[in-house]
């Protein structure tokens, strides 16, 4: 199994900054490597991850991009004094030059391709190139917005050519667009290129008009360019993930990428002078998380932006963190999005509409620019940036605790198997109505159970498994042992798949969150607290999953923000397996990571599955046409209906009055 996160870096690429007086330049400077490589090692993330070293990028390497000519004249500044690098830096926009630049950019260039090598030759699983100059501006006989060679351009263009590709996603998540990149893709298909940027209706840098939502690509390349304008400053964390749940997300699934690279800007985040954006350093662990899923967990992420010295350092260290497989932090306060990323979300969406199974069949209108959300005009944010992170963090626990019942498999060495006569009988609680049948089962039951969670809660392990007898006893002794044994926890997020009726009445003081997909149209009262989600069944597969995982679940568990999740699943219910796989991974974003998987009837091949899910394992991708025009349209129903109490689901600005 492909494990380890790749760093790469190297001091050479601080050797080159800016050498007059050049003030949109001023803020691209060495200590943005410098400070940000010692922050990885203050909190003991270098020593964690595989060192590769950097290497000069060929001239053939950067001809898959540039011209000659242009290769030509950046290889001329290596012998010019300032006033001639100052006179050649004038041809270009935004952009400054140094003896040392070329040398840097063939280092930064080539430490993007050994990234992909270590990647895609499985050395590692994932990684980040810690590399200056950025890439994602430059074009091909242009240097632009502090870029030389186009680094994450020609990384998609080297992949295609040595791993004979198909299919890459690029997610560029600086705050600026990268029209550079935009450009080389514009017309190819098999690179889906998705960037989000602060726009201000083309008020921004770089000012152009293609960065709008509307260009979405040309002829075969129709609807694989995504461009997500920001048309106010002050974005927060929700804006950003509605985004990602919305449209980033299912498209990504559609796409079904086999290699994903991330133009990893960090001027996105909060205090950037560029960005002038409130997302907290957190939220990138968690935007990293959710992208960890797909091409089997090929990510690469390629430094672009981030000029805030603090900021960008956390960030980096977060994204790392997130590769490494560690818990991603709790998410506070996440609502609904302001209404202008709504507007931008809405317009996307419309414009993508005919390219994209997840939103034909919806009924999307555009929405054209009149909203003044003077919300988003204060300069800098009300929240906190939450700088206190910890200086070393201990390693956190990454054990699985799995209790069987009576299942006799094979566990990789990295879970703890609890056998049941070690459990003391002291850790048995009682059930405040034990029904389960048989005091057998209900012993084993509990013994199970209580031993997992005590597992989980004491942070001896990050995430349990327990096969059951019955899913809603199991629920039920769950919700019992956490309201006797476990005061910390307060909120319990319950995705049980089944299409039995929930047997307690829900009360909806909010302590528990029940989201129920079923098969059968669920009878009784749907509250805010108690979702119940109808999935057709095409013949025995049901269709719709990840659909409702993207439109309904992630966005409504994040607002939810749970100190545990359970998920109870039975093998039977029809459910193609990579799916509920792809759900054990996603939903280890919410409660730190903490989640304990019920399973019914388990098929060991399902059981082991779920475990390598558990255990931040890469997991196969979904293929067979993941999203289904019906099942769409039952979601979307209940999410128009949901919106009002879960202002994450809106994907449209509601008329106010
Ligand atoms: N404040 C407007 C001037 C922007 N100048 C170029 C910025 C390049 C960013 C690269 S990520
Ligand atoms: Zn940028």
């Amino acid at each position: 199994m492909v494990s380890g996160t790749a760093l790469i870096y190297d001091e050479e690429m601080t050797r080159y900054r800016l050498l007059w007086d050049y003030p949109v330049c001023s803020i691209e400077v060495p200590e943005r490597l410098s400070v940000s490589y010692s922050e990885l090692q203050i909190q003991g993330l270098v020593e964690r991850c595989i060192s590769v070293p950097v290497r000069e990028a060929t001239e053939e390497e950067i001809l898959l991009a540039h011209s000659q000519d242009f290769l030509e004249a950046i290889k001329t500044t290596q012998n010019m004094d300032v006033e001639q690098l100052k006179a050649f830096a004038s041809q270009f926009q935004d952009v400054y030059f140094h003896q040392n630049i070329y040398h840097c950019a063939k280092l930064a260039l080539g430490a993007t391709l050994q990234l992909v090598d270590a990647v895609m030759t499985k050395k590692v699983r994932n990684g980040i190139a810690l590399v200056r100059p950025p890439g994602h501006h430059s074009q091909h006989s242009a240097a632009n917005g502090f870029c030389i060679f186009n680094n994450v351009a020609i990384a998609a263009l080297y992949a295609k050519k040595m791993f004979d590709l198909k299919r890459i996603l690029i997610v560029d998540w600086d705050i600026h667009h990268g029209q550079g990149t935009q450009y080389f893709f514009e017309d190819d298909p098999s690179v889906l290129y998705f960037s989000w940027h602060r726009y201000e209706n083309q008020e921004f840098w770089p000012n152009l008009p293609e960065s709008d939502y509307s260009t979405v690509g040309k002829g075969k390349g129709a609807g694989f360019n995504v461009n997500v304008p920001w048309n106010k400053i002050g974005m927060q964390n929700s804006d950003y993930l509605s985004v990602f749940f919305h449209i980033l997300l299912p498209m990504a699934y559609e796409f079904n990428p086999e290699l994903v690279l991330i133009s990893a800007g960090f001027d996105s985040a909060i205090n950037d002078p560029e960005g002038k954006m409130c997302a907290t350093p957190a939220c990138f662990a968690h935007l990293t998380h959710l992208l960890m899923s797909l091409a089997e967990g090929k990510i690469c992420a390629v430094l672009e932006g981030g000029y805030d010295l603090h900021s960008l350092s956390h960030c980096i260290c977060h994204t790392v963190k997130a590769f490494l497989g560690d818990p991603v932090p709790h998410l506070l306060n996440i609502s609904s999005p302001c209404d202008s990323a709504l507007e931008s979300i809405q317009n996307v969406r419309a414009v993508h509409q005919q390219h994209w199974a997840f939103l034909r069949s919806l009924p999307i209108s555009m929405k054209h620019q009149n909203v003044n959300d003077d919300k988003k005009l204060e300069q800098f944010c009300n929240e906190e940036i939450h700088t206190s992170s910890p200086n070393y963090c201990p390693l956190p626990p990454k054990r699985t605790a799995v209790a069987l019942l009576g299942e006799k498999i094979e566990l990789p060495d990295r879970c703890l198997k609890i056998n049941l006569d070690s459990v003391p009988s002291d850790e048995i609680w009682s059930f405040k109505d034990s029904t389960v049948e048989g005091q057998k089962d209900s012993l084993h039951l509990q013994k199970n159970l209580c031993s997992v969670m005590m597992k989980i809660f004491q942070k001896e392990v990050q995430n349990g498994l327990a096969a059951v007898p019955c899913l809603l006893e199991a629920i039920k002794a769950v919700l019992s042992f956490c309201t006797t044994c476990a005061n910390s926890v307060s909120r319990i997020l319950v995705l049980y798949l089944g299409d039995k009726d929930y047997p307690v009445s829900l009360e909806d003081d909010g302590n528990l969150l029940l989201i129920q997909m079923s098969t059968k149209k669920l009878k009784g009262r749907e509250s805010k607290y108690h979702i119940p989600i109808f999935l057709p069944k095409e013949g025995n597969n049901v269709k719709g999953v990840l659909h409702a995982l993207f439109s309904l679940i992630l966005p409504v568990a994040y607002m939810y923000n749970p100190d545990l999740v359970v998920t109870a699943l039975s093998c039977q219910s029809g459910v193609d397996k990579k799916i509920l796989n792809q759900l054990t991974s996603l939903l280890q974003g919410l409660a730190e990571g903490q989640l304990l998987c019920l399973i019914h009837d388990p098929e060991v091949s399902f059981l082991e599955d779920t475990i390598c899910s558990l255990l931040g394992d890469p997991i196969l991708p979904v293929t067979d046409g993941v999203l289904q025009g019906e099942a769409i349209q039952e979601v979307e129903q209940q999410r128009q209906r949901l919106q009002e109490q879960w202002g994450i689901l809106k994907t449209q600005v509601t008329r106010t009055e």
